[in-house]
């Protein structure tokens, strides 16, 4: 094959794989296809050391040479990436035709240990019967009960009568112990650990695991409380002249606010000079070990704000609403003093929000210390097209599986507290803010089949854009602190694992339903009278 036939082959199968059919496996799955491009780009790199000296001024031959570079770069990325993803799917594979060929062997062996079918003639999980094992020996080392395995099928054959409703004597008595666990994230080293539920009877059951109502019970008195206030508004600025005087002679807590409000403070009494401030926000989040309880004043813009303020964990937040909207604040500060009383005195109802913690890695940084500090967001982060006026491209991978490609105007990432905020506005659903899980909202898309997904908590979704991308793309965390996208920088996003707790009027579910029938007006519509065509 000429050298020229070669780049041919080389800008043909890069343009496949860039902008073709987005079918993942065409270039992975053929080994034919990965040899040629190998070979094509070889002799393309062969062909540009091979060439005479080029004349500085021969600018579009640089930057040809240049564009080659660039695709071979993505090609090489999204070839490893593919090869990863391929692994790990023929693990998977291996894994799953391990259990069913041991499944169908024990199937087998089944009758002769006296497991009978059930009613439909199907063999269900109890047929997988083996020798009697005791629940000790689960927590063994041995290879079989490793944790890995995430379910136990095993049923414990002891010898005993049968209760069989069809009658069968096969002597199944009860089914074994098991464990399941579940891979989390420690704070230490960000290192993988295992979180480990024992089943005793070993039915599976979400009774204990689903996310329940939470309840704060205080065991002793909370002392100190930080007040974060919306800025510029007569309204709040009376009110947190009152509520600091009330906490501070009434309940004989410790008081921090803003530097500006302390300002405030001073201006209106010198008496204020008890009340305590911080100089810059590095100092703030070191407070949080002395804070007890969090006080917003404003709106749900004032709850994000307060939350920022801590990159680590968060005292609970009693949120006064004094804004618009208010979804995430439901006290009303009229009522002030009551509400206080009765969450300093407990116990108080709350919503754990997940939060996001989001981290950009650059394509031009080349070691791991040059990683850019990870910011929190209780809403969600956005990725869009900001002045460009170009579409965005961003390619999107689920831990390490392509999930898409958003063209469009960009695409949100979603805690579930920001599902009613940007990702709503974009087309996503709604969801209680006690659902853990990321919203994958995309915003305008090109395309009439994009619906929005929800993806599990425990993922890692990468967006990233691509090296042939037309423009940059642009990074917001709860709608604030704009970052730029290079071609080649990505966005990786998971559950922090710090959540915000807020305070809440009633519960949880029922100040979820109230926000968005007070909100939002939801599904409000008058009432069909009764008169009328009806069914016969
Ligand atoms: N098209 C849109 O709907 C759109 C566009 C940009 C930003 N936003 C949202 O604004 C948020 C920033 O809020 P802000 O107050 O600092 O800015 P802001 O002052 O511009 O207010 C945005 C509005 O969104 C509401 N909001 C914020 N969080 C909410 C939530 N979790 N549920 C329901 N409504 C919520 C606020 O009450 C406010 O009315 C961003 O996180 C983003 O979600 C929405
Ligand atoms: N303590 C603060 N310091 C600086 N900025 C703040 C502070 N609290 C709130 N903000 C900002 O002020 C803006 C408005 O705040 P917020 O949403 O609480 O009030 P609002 O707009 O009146 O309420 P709503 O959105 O419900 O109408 C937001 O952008 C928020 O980030």
């Amino acid at each position: 094959m000429s050298l020229n036939q070669n780049i041919i082959n080389f800008i043909q199968f890069a343009w496949q794989d860039s902008f073709g059919n987005g079918d993942v496996n065409s270039l992975g799955s053929n080994p034919e296809n990965g040899s040629s491009l190998a070979q094509s780009e070889k002799a393309v790199e062969e062909l540009l050391t091979q060439q005479t000296p080029m004349l500085a001024t021969d600018d579009h031959l640089i930057e040809f040479s240049e564009a080659l570079r660039t695709v071979a770069k993505a090609l090489r990325g999204s070839a490893e990436g593919k090869a990863l993803a391929q692994a790990e799917a023929a693990e998977w594979k291996r894994r799953y035709e391990l259990e069913r060929s041991k499944n169908q062997e024990l199937l087998h062996k089944a009758p002769l240990n006296g497991v009978c079918a059930d009613e439909s003639g199907n063999k269900g999980m109890d047929h997988l019967a083996k020798s009697p094992r005791r629940h000790g020996q689960e927590n063994g080392k041995s290879e079989r009960y490793s944790l890995e395995r995430i379910c136990s099928h095993d049923v414990l054959q002891d010898g005993g009568e049968s209760n069989s409703p069809n009658g069968c004597n096969n002597k199944l008595k009860r089914k074994a112990s098991f464990k399941l666990s579940w891979g989390c994230k420690g704070q230490a080293n960000d290192q993988h650990k295992k979180e480990i539920v024992s089943f005793e009877s070993g039915n599976i059951t979400t009774a204990d695991r689903s996310s329940k109502q939470i309840s704060l019970t205080w065991e002793t008195n909370p002392q100190t409380v930080i007040i974060f206030t919306k800025p510029n508004s007569t309204s709040v600025r009376v009110l947190s002249v009152e509520m600091v005087r009330w906490l501070r002679e009434h309940k004989g807590l410790n008081v921090y606010v803003e530097p500006r409000v302390k300002a405030e403070l001073l201006s209106e009494s010198s008496s204020f000079d008890f009340v305590q401030t911080w100089e810059d926000d590095k100092e703030i989040s070191l407070l949080h070990p002395k804070v007890d309880l969090v006080i917003t004043l404003g709106g749900d813009g004032t709850v994000l704000w307060a939350a920022s303020m801590f990159k680590g964990p968060v005292p609970p937040i009693v949120p006064f609403s004094m804004g618009s909207l208010g979804f995430m604040t439901p006290f009303h500060s009229e009522q002030y003093r009551d509400c206080l009383e009765a969450v300093l005195k407990g116990p108080i109802s709350i919503t754990l929000r997940h939060r996001l913690q989001c981290h950009i890695i650059r394509d031009k940084a080349r070691h791991d210390y040059e990683t850019e500090e990870n910011t929190l967001v209780l809403n969600e982060v956005t990725i869009d097209r900001g002045i460009s006026s170009y579409l965005t491209n961003l390619e999107c991978y689920c831990d390490n599986s392509f999930v898409t490609c958003v063209q469009g105007d960009g695409l949100i990432l979603s805690t579930t507290s920001g599902s009613t905020a940007y990702s709503l506005a974009a087309g996503g659903s709604m969801v209680h803010p006690q659902v853990p899980g990321i919203l994958f909202t995309p915003i305008c898309p090109h395309s009439l089949s994009f619906r929005p997904l929800i993806l599990p908590d425990h993922v890692t979704v990468r967006v990233q854009v691509p090296f042939n991308s037309r423009s940059s793309a642009w990074v917001s965390f709860d709608g604030k602190g704009r970052k730029q996208l290079e071609a080649g920088d990505a966005l990786v996003c998971s559950i922090a694992p710090w959540p915000v707790s807020t305070a809440c009027q009633v519960e949880s579910t029922h100040d979820f339903l109230r926000s968005i029938h007070d909100g939002l007006h939801w599904n409000l519509r008058k009432t069909q009278s009764s008169d009328g065509p009806r069914d016969t």
